[in-house]
């Protein structure tokens, strides 16, 4: 069976600020969303990727990215929803039946074949994994209200990235359960979802901390300099 990728592209951005959604600002001349959809491309085993984006970009995407540079395995691009995980909705449904599928933000553009190769392999075995890396600063919990009433320990504390890869059948039904009950979970990645069924656990795998997020407008910054 195929294994599939959805690359995710219809966030709007709030907080990059910007008038150009940031998966469609240019990094080095190319869209910031070209990248993770070329690591894609390129990956051996991955067989068809479906992009999630919005209904008005669609035919930008279409032409200026998929066409332009020859990004065959796409295959479907579908309108997402309101929030990321109604995005992954969207994308999961359009995939069909698959072996592996891989959830990538397409504001990553540093997802990598190593990346690629590593969730790849945890999947096989584990069925679920996201890539992530330890974190650097010193976590502290907040109380809300300006207060620190934890420092948990940060060798057990990892950053989560994607790509977020997971047995299709499996997170299929972990969504399709999320969206019966939607509302009740504020869910930040896919991961989460899955561990919101009992039992189910998710493996972590070693990313990169070049795999950053283009969030707010020093990432853009960052991005920049690691392509020099
Ligand atoms: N409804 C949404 C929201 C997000 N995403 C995608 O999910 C990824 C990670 O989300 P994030 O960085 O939060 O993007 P935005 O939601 O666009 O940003 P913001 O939260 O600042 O508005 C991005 O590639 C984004 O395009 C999506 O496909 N559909
Ligand atoms: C999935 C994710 O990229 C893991 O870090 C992240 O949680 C997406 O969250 P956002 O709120 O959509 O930026």
């Amino acid at each position: 069976m195929k294994n599939v990728g959805i690359i995710l592209a219809a966030g709007r951005g709030k907080r990059m600020h910007s008038v150009v959604q940031k998966q469609y600002l240019l990094l080095q001349g190319k869209p910031v969303l070209y990248y993770s959809l070329k690591a894609f491309q390129e990956c051996p085993f991955i067989d068809e990727i479906i992009l999630v984006t919005g209904e008005e970009e669609i035919s930008y995407c279409q032409e200026e990215i998929i066409r332009k540079f020859n990004l065959d395995k796409v295959k479907q691009i579908v309108p997402g929803g309101k929030e990321r995980y109604h995005s992954v909705y969207e994308g999961l449904k359009a995939a069909g039946d698959c072996h592996l599928v891989f959830i990538h933000d397409g504001a990553r553009p540093f997802v990598d074949q190593g990346i690629l190769e590593r969730t790849k392999e945890a999947a096989e075995t584990y069925q679920a994994c996201v890539a992530g890396m330890p974190v650097k600063d010193t976590i502290k919990l907040s109380d809300g209200h300006g207060t620190a009433v934890e420092t948990p320990r940060r060798d057990l504390l990892w950053m989560i990235q994607t790509p977020q890869v997971f047995d299709c059948a499996l997170i299929r039904e972990a969504y399709r359960k999320l969206m019966e009950s939607d509302g009740t979970l504020a869910v930040t990645d896919d991961a989460m979802v899955l561990e919101s069924i009992e039992g189910k656990k998710v493996r972590l795998v070693e990313g990169s901390y070049r795999n950053i997020k283009i969030t707010t407008p020093e990432d853009l910054l960052v991005a920049e300099a690691f392509l020099q």
